[in-house]
């Protein structure tokens, strides 16, 4: 079965020595209750960038530039037990962008200390690529869940 093509973008600051992460409460679809990456699924006939460019916009209100998009990484969620939720994910970050996070009807954003990650209340899965992706590691991982949906049998390099 095909995987989704999804993209992430984690928008990165930095305000008195503290380096922080906008990650987001997720309000609706899949996911819903947990702390995710801001970004979701390609339209058809678009490119990620674009997507993440989109996708920002939509979640989050706030204008990020393609140029303005680093390539952090590549995670493909590998669901045996669902594989219809297989997504291969290609992540990004970017240090500049118009506008402030505000809430939307996906997301209610909010800025976490990159050295705290919220990873209790995350996808099972997040503290084992997250942090090197946030950290320039360029993680590329097949991240194989259990039959649970939730928690992680394996982490594989692509
Ligand atoms: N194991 C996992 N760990 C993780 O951290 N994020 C995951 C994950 N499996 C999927 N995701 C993320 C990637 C993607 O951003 C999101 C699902 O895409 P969407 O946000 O587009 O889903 P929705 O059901 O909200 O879609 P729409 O209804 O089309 O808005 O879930």
């Amino acid at each position: 079965m095909k995987p989704l093509n999804v993209v992430l973008c984690f928008l990165l600051r930095e305000r008195d020595g503290v380096r922080s992460v906008l990650l987001g409460h997720k309000k609706s679809g899949f996911g819903t209750g947990k702390v995710v990456g801001v970004g979701g699924k390609l339209e058809p006939g678009e490119g990620p960038m674009e997507a993440v460019c989109r996708e920002v916009l939509e979640e989050t209100g706030v204008i990020v530039r393609p140029e303005a998009l680093v390539p952090a990484g590549r995670i493909f969620f590998d669901f045996p037990y669902r594989p219809e939720l297989n997504m291969d994910t290609l992540l990004y970050v970017t240090r500049s962008w118009e506008g402030e996070p505000a809430e939307s009807d996906e997301i209610a954003p909010e800025w976490y200390d990159v050295e705290r990650l919220p990873l209790e209340l995350m996808w099972h899965d997040a503290g084992t690529w997250l942090p090197l992706a946030l950290d320039g590691h360029g993680p590329n991982l097949r991240i194989i869940l259990n039959e649970d949906n939730a928690t992680v049998r394996a982490a594989v390099p692509l």
